[in-house]
Parts: C-alpha cells; structure tokens; sequence
C-alpha cells in the first residue's frame, strides 16, 4: 500500500473529482507498475514564462525524491552557457547521470537525448507573445543592445521600427525577437516570406518532442496535465508564483502594439497559437469541469501548505533591494525593473517564531540560490558515492568543481544583510 500510495491518491482524487482516472502507460517505463511517479524530465526553461516557478516545483521534486538534477558547470554560471546550443559537456560531472533538468539552455534534441534517460519526457512552456515581450523588454532594456539603443527605452518607439533597433547578429539579440523559438532551438530570423511556413513546420516538430507544451497564462491548468502526465500527486505540484514584477515595472499594451508585437515575433505567435489550442485541446478531453475542481483543489491545498510553512500568510513580497536574507533576493536586471521576492525578517527566530522547514523556504527561493544549494548537496553526495572518481576528477583540474563548493553558502537560515553580489548574475550571459 505504501509503495502504491501515489497511485491510491491519484485514484482517490479523480473518484473525487469526477475526472478520468489518469494511468501511467507508457510514462512509466522501467518502474514498478502503472503508479510509479515518473522520474525523467526534461524541463526546457524559456524566458519570461513563468518557468522560474515550474523550475521550483521539479528542484523540489527532486529533492524530495533523491533524484539527481543536472546542473552547469560554475563557467556556464546557473544556465547552461546561454545561448550556446546545449551540449552535455556543459553539465557537472558531479550531477550526473541525470534524472532532471530544468535550468536555462538553448535546445538541442540530440545533445539531450545524449545526457538524459531514454523515457524522459520532455516539457516545456511558452507564453502570449504581448505580454512576454513585454516583461522581455523592460527585463532586458539595460543589457540587450537592441532595446538599449531605443530613445527613452521605449517600447512604442521599438516597435515603430524594429529594425532601426535590432541586429541579428548581436550579444543578446534572442531577447529582442522570436525569444520562444530561439531557447527551442529554432531560427529566430526567418525571413518574412518564409516565417509562417517554417513556424507551421518547426511547431509540428516540437509537439513531436514535447509530451507537454504548458501555456502560462493558464498556469494551473497545465499543472493539473502536468500531474497526470508524470503520475504525481497534487502535493508535487504546488507552488508559490516566482521572479515577478512590480506593477510598477509594467507597461499596459494597447490593441495596436500586441499586433506589432506578434508581427514581429511571428514564428513564437504561431507556436504560442497552435500550443495554446493543444492545450485546451487536451484540457477539454480530461474534462472542464474536473479541470476545474482540480484547480480548486490545488489551490485548495497551496493555501493549507503556506499555512502551514509560513505559520498564516505567505512572507510579504518585497522588491529585490529590501529583502533583507539574501538567499531568498532575486537577480534584479537594473534600476529600471523591480523584481520582487519573498522577505523573511532575519529576526524571525528571536521573535519567538519557528523557522520555516527547508522544504518551504526553498519554495520561495530564486534560482540562482536554489541551483547553487543543490549543486552543493549533489557534489556532497557523488563524493561520497565515488570517492575515487571524484579525487581523479579533482586532480585532473576540474578547478570549477573546487572554485564553486568554496563559494557556496549552504546554510538557509536567514543571512543578514549583504550588498547582492553583482557577480552572482554577473554579466548579462552569464545570468539571464
Ligand atoms: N504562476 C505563474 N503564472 C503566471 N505567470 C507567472 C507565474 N509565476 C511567475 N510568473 C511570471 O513569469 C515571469 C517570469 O518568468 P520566468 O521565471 O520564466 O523568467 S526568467 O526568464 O527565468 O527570468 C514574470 O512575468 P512579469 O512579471 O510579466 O515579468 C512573472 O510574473
């Protein structure tokens, strides 16, 4: 019963909710009957979808579950040499074999297929093209040569005439023009005349490679395909929404500059279209209605889970310059962005409250901490397991290896105060 508890859950939940019972099938290749939660996962994490926050649930999973999660080597800082296309020498030795991948890479089927397990399933997410390249320009503006060169940093102005701003061939372009289909490993620059046949074709040709394409605008929705397709209880799904904005740092678009956007970024407005309709698509087969009761459940249960973390509320969202543990500060772009985080008071203790577990506190935790944290407790774990290997890999000259675990801060307990190391996202390729 134990070892079936998932599945029991899982069958419970969909009795309860009227929904189709999901099975594992195919999914769960190489385990132990159709309960088994599935294990291999390949997260593409594109920009600006969301994706920080589904990242956050799988390195929860994973930790959870004793999984490995493949994570860069410190000279590919915590993406994977972005935008170099992946390749499987990018990954720390120490974090292989994989179970799970999820930080930010250019898209390479075959250097994937190289690295990861023969059953993972590959996911990924994408979002409305007006509202990506939105977060996209303002996030960027500072470091993206292309919007830094518009007058005023302005968004109308861009897209009045894009090509007065933007070079091809320029550091950073992919953020300034069909951002979606580049981290899908796609051309960015297809010719007009071309844009919408080639987008058709590439956009077949990924839904052969991705069991699911979630859509961030319907965040829990997707969630509740994404539990099913990886036979995962609603506990593995929960999440608090990361790396967001203020309002402040947004700009409202009119009907006009969405359809300039999309024009411009045409090949991601067809992928966003035709992903989007597989989405609901797929949505509809399970049910509106349980989709929906499920997404109230889930909802449901992230408010007992913050409870239960946080003692009552979540901790206050903060801009990034005044959360005072900088563990939980996210990377903040520029001057001209707020990106805001959870703040938990360093004096928490001495107010007499508990600390937050491990578990919740890595909840609301950005990336860059999280991914260093973790690289620290699975290079713990493969010395350990190979002691040899990991000596030999050392006298080799893997000097990364020992640079990194000497600047790790493993402890989560609120840290006073510090100036955010710049260095910690450092330059723009190295971080974002
Ligand atoms: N749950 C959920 N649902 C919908 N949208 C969400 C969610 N969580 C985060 N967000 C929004 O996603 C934007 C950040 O995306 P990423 O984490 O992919 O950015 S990054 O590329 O890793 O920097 C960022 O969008 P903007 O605020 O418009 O910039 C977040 O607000």
């Amino acid at each position: 019963l134990l070892h079936h508890g998932g599945h029991l859950n899982l069958t419970l939940e969909s009795f309860w909710l009227g929904c189709p019972s999901s099975t594992a099938s195919s999914t769960t290749l190489g385990r132990s009957g159709p309960s088994a939660k599935h294990t291999s996962v390949a997260f593409l994490k594109t920009h600006k979808t969301a994706s920080s926050t589904v990242q956050n649930i799988l390195l929860r999973f994973a930790e959870r579950n004793n999984l490995t999660v493949a994570l860069p080597i410190t000279t590919c800082d915590h993406q994977f040499c972005y935008p170099r296309p992946f390749s499987a020498h990018f990954v720390h030795p120490h974090t292989t074999p994989p179970d799970i991948i999820t930080n930010h890479l250019r898209f390479s089927r075959t250097e994937l297929r190289r690295l990861m397990p023969n059953n993972t399933i590959y996911i990924t997410i994408l979002r409305e093209p007006g509202a990506m390249f939105e977060s996209l320009f303002t996030y960027f503006n500072h470091h993206c040569l292309s919007f830094k060169r518009v007058p005023n940093g302005s968004l109308e102005t861009f897209l009045e005439h894009p090509w007065s701003y933007y070079r091809p061939e320029e550091k950073d372009s992919m953020y300034a023009r069909n951002t979606l289909t580049f981290d899908l490993g796609g051309d960015k620059d297809r010719p007009a005349s071309e844009a919408l046949a080639y987008a058709k074709r590439f956009a077949a040709e990924m839904e052969r490679v991705f069991s699911l394409v979630m859509i961030s605008e319907y965040f829990d929705e997707s969630l509740v395909l994404l539990r099913r397709l990886l036979s995962w209880d609603l506990n593995d799904v929960l999440y608090v929404s990361l790396n967001m904005r203020t309002a402040d740092s947004k700009s409202s678009l009119s009907s006009k500059s969405i359809a300039k956007i999309r024009a411009w970024n045409a090949v991601d407005s067809v992928l966003y279209d035709y992903f989007n309709a597989s989405l609901w698509r797929q949505l509809r087969a399970l049910g509106l209605a349980c989709v929906e009761r499920e997404v109230q459940l889930l909802r449901q249960s992230r408010d007992r889970l913050v409870r239960s973390c946080f003692g009552g509320h979540l901790p206050p969202l903060r801009s990034a310059a005044h959360i005072t543990n900088n563990q939980l500060r996210p990377w903040q772009p520029s001057s001209k962005v707020e990106i805001v985080g959870y703040d938990l008071p360093v004096n928490m203790t001495q107010k007499g409250h508990v600390p937050p577990r491990d578990e919740c506190l890595k909840m609301i935790m950005p990336e860059v901490q999280y991914t260093r944290l973790l690289l620290h407790s699975e290079s713990l774990r493969y010395r350990k397991r190979f002691p040899l290997r990991s000596s030999q890999l050392t006298s080799r000259g893997v000097g990364h290896t020992r640079a990194h675990k000497e600047s790790l801060a493993p402890s989560l307990n609120p840290q006073p105060s510090e100036t955010m190391a710049r260095s910690t996202k450092g330059s723009l390729r190295l971080s974002q």
